[in-house]
């Protein structure tokens, strides 16, 4: 059925949003409209006052002893299991520390080594590329130990084998929005003895995702896209209970004091701590923690299944205000049409995307742009509205009809995109 604006209008749909008080949590820059949260989700006065009051009361006044009084020490861990509850996991299964990509390093290690017969990672070619470096990396330090084999996501499934030693999937494809089907990858995975890692970066804070429901080994992901923790806050690690009940040996192979099973007997050799702790390296960076701890906290009292309905609802919105100025046929959508295959952003092919995503971002309207040629919008429901779709796709209509894209100031080049 052909999308169409109808009613209600984005004014109805704003007055009858269940989340809309959330939006007052944020800090929105002013005359700024932000469909960014994919890259960077916004700053919110919850964590704002956290991180300044662990840095008067607790670094300032308590200094080191609030390693002990303020629990720092396994900050990582209490984070940690306040993701679970967003990824479906349980607790004492998920970390928060380092980055995703340092906690891919490590998780795979542990699928190789679980599954020590096979040695094939299989990963598709259009993967976040972090991803696909890290298992370069191991390549290298590994050898004919580790090998890696790319598939076009379509494939992805059907590409699984009996040399399969762990399907490493992104589970919402950063350039498309497209959103892998967890359960039957896993299924299939299971059904050929290959192990599964997923990276939840797009996935964490925008839907809800069932990780020991769907068997899931291992999965990874970071909380400064639609977590809203801030710019590179510590990322999240998480590992089946079945493989951290059956390990006999250190599962993976960053031997940090931290992850030791007694970091304050200052041992020489090595020893891990029992459970997920043994996935930790070294030092919590307690600062961003505390803003992890405090941005997390905004979930408390929401059900993920609203948040999913609402990312639905602005993103369907959105298509049919395109659709109403005739937008899809000059920037065709290249997200999947069916809303239940998308995570929480929209992406638009055009030639000269990155220098219309520039004429946006002058009207105050920040997106961003994707090599080759992707416009991309990302929807975080809580704090997104339908009014802000509304304005945003007006003003994309008069930047296309006035072509100001041709504006060569609009087409110089940024480092970071
Ligand atoms: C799918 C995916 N994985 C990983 C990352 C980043 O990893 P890191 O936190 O190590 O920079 C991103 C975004 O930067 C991403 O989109
Ligand atoms: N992590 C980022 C950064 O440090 C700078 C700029 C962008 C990012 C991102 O998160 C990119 C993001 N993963 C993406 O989907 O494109």
């Amino acid at each position: 059925m052909p999308r169409s604006l109808q009613t209600p209008t984005a004014h109805e749909k704003d007055i009858h949003d269940p989340l809309a008080t959330l939006r007052t949590k944020f800090h929105i820059p002013a005359d700024t409209i932000y469909f960014d949260g994919n890259s960077l989700g916004l700053l919110s006065e919850t964590v704002q006052t956290r991180v300044a009051d662990t840095m008067a009361e607790q670094w300032g006044n308590d200094v080191i002893t609030s390693w002990n009084k303020h629990n720092w020490i396994n900050l990582p861990l209490t984070v940690g299991d306040k993701i679970a509850r967003l990824i479906g996991a349980p607790e004492g299964t998920t970390l928060c520390c380092d980055s995703t990509s340092l906690n891919l390093f490590k998780v795979l290690c542990a699928a190789l080594d679980i599954n020590h017969g096979r040695t094939e990672v299989l990963s598709t070619e259009d993967n976040f590329p972090t991803d696909l470096y890290m298992v370069q990396g191991l390549q290298q330090l590994l050898g004919e130990r580790c090998t890696l084999r790319l598939v076009p996501e379509q494939e992805l499934l059907a590409a699984i084998n009996e040399n399969t030693a762990a399907v490493l999937a992104t589970e919402v494809n950063f350039r498309t929005g497209r959103k892998l089907p967890l359960a039957e990858l896993s299924a299939k995975a299971k059904a050929q003895g290959a192990l599964t890692i997923v990276d939840l970066a797009h996935s964490a804070g925008a839907f809800p995702v069932a990780l020991l429901q769907h068997d899931i080994d291992f999965a990874i992901g970071c909380t400064y896209k639609y977590l809203n923790a801030g710019p590179g806050a510590p990322a999240f690690l998480y590992v089946a209970p079945k493989h951290l009940e059956s390990s006999r040996k250190p599962m993976q192979p960053l031997f940090g004091w931290l992850g030791h099973a007694e970091p304050f007997a200052f041992s020489v050799d090595y020893a891990p701590a029992k459970g997920i702790r043994q996935f930790l390296t070294g030092t919590p960076p307690i600062l961003a923690l505390a803003a992890v701890d405090a941005a997390l906290d905004i979930f408390a009292d929401i059900d993920m299944a609203d948040i999913r309905k609402k990312s639905i609802g602005l993103s369907e919105y959105w298509l049919a205000c395109m659709a109403d100025e005739g937008l899809l046929e000059i920037m065709p959508s290249i997200s999947p049409d069916k809303a239940e295959e998308r995570g929480s952003q929209l992406a638009f092919e055009h030639e000269h995307a990155y220098a219309i995503c520039q004429a946006l971002i002058a009207e105050g309207i920040i997106a961003d742009f994707r090599a080759p040629n992707y416009l991309r919008i990302g929807f975080s429901a809580l704090y997104n509205t339908y009014g802000e779709v509304q304005q945003a796709v007006s003003s994309l209509a008069t930047i296309m009809h006035e072509r100001r894209y041709e504006n060569e100031a609009f087409q110089q080049r940024n480092t970071v995109t």
